[in-house]
C-alpha cells in the first residue's frame, strides 16, 4: 500500500508536537517532526548544513527545501514498521510545498490531510514561554518567537490556503487543554483513523 501522510502545521508553540505524540502513539503512525530533523542534521558531525540550518532557525526563516524535504524523504523511505507519517511542520512555504508535491507524486506518497491548528500569538508565547524553561533550543525567546511569528503569518498559511483549496484542511482550535484537543482531532478525523 502506498505510504500515507497526514500534514500537521500551526504557528509556533500552538501545541503540534505534543498533539502529535498522542495521535503517533494511538494510531501507530511515525511522527516525523521537520524541526526535529533539521535540529539533528544541525548537530550531526561533519554535515555542511549545520551552520546555515542553525542561522536560519535562529531568525526564525525557513531551511532551503532540498535539505528539508531529504531528510524526510528518507526517513520516510527507511522507515520498515508503518507506512502512515505524521509530518510535524512542514510544508512551511510555497516553496517548500513546490518541492514536496514533486517529491511526493515522484515517490507515489499519498497526502490524505492537513491538521492546521488555530491559536492566538498570546497563547503561543506563553506556551513558548513555558516549553523554554526545559528545551534548551535557540529559538525559544522572544526574539526569534517574534520572527517566527512574522514566517507563520506570511508563509505558512499560504501552505494552509493551498490544502484548503484542495479540501484537505481540517482546522482545530488548539486553545484548548491537550485531552480536550486531541478528542477533537479524533472526531474530526475519524475517517482517516484506525
Ligand atoms: N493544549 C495545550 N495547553 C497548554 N500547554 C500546551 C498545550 N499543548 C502543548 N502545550 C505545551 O506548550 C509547549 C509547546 O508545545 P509543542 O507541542 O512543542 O508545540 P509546537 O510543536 O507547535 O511548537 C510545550 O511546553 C507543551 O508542553
Ligand atoms: O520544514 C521546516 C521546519 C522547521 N524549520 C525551521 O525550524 C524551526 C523550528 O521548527 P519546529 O517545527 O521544530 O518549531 P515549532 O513550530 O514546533 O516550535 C522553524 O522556525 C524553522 O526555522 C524549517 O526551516 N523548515
Ligand atoms: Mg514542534
Amino acid at each position: 500500500m502506498r505510504p500515507q501522510i497526514i500534514h500537521i502545521l500551526g504557528g509556533p508553540g500552538c501545541g503540534k508536537g505534543t498533539q502529535c505524540v498522542r495521535l503517533a502513539t494511538k494510531y501507530h503512525f511515525k511522527h516525523l517532526s521537520a524541526g526535529d530533523l533539521l535540529r539533528q542534521e544541525q548537530s550531526r558531525e561533519g554535515s555542511q548544513y549545520s551552520k546555515l540550518i542553525s542561522d536560519i532557525i535562529k531568525e526564525g526563516k525557513i531551511v532551503p527545501d532540498f535539505i528539508t524535504c531529504n531528510l524526510l524523504v528518507d526517513s520516510i523511505l527507511n522507515e520498515q514498521k508503518t507506512n502512515k507519517f505524521l509530518i510535524d511542520g512542514y510544508p512551511r512555504n510555497e516553496e517548500n510545498l513546490k518541492g514536496w508535491l514533486n517529491a511526493t507524486k515522484e515517490k507515489e506518497l499519498d497526502i490524505q490531510a492537513l491538521i492546521f491548528f488555530e491559536c492566538s500569538k498570546e497563547i503561543m508565547w506563553e506556551r513558548i514561554k513555558k516549553r523554554a524553561q526545559n528545551s534548551n533550543r535557540e529559538d525559544d525567546n522572544l526574539n526569534s518567537f517574534t520572527k517566527r511569528l512574522d514566517t507563520f503569518y506570511n508563509h505558512t498559511m499560504k501552505v494552509k490556503d493551498y490544502f484548503q483549496s484542495q479540501n484537505k484542511c481540517i482546522t482545530i482550535n488548539a486553545e484548548d487543554t491537550p485531552e480536550n484537543i486531541f478528542m477533537t482531532i479524533e472526531q474530526r478525523l475519524k475517517f482517516l483513523l484506525k
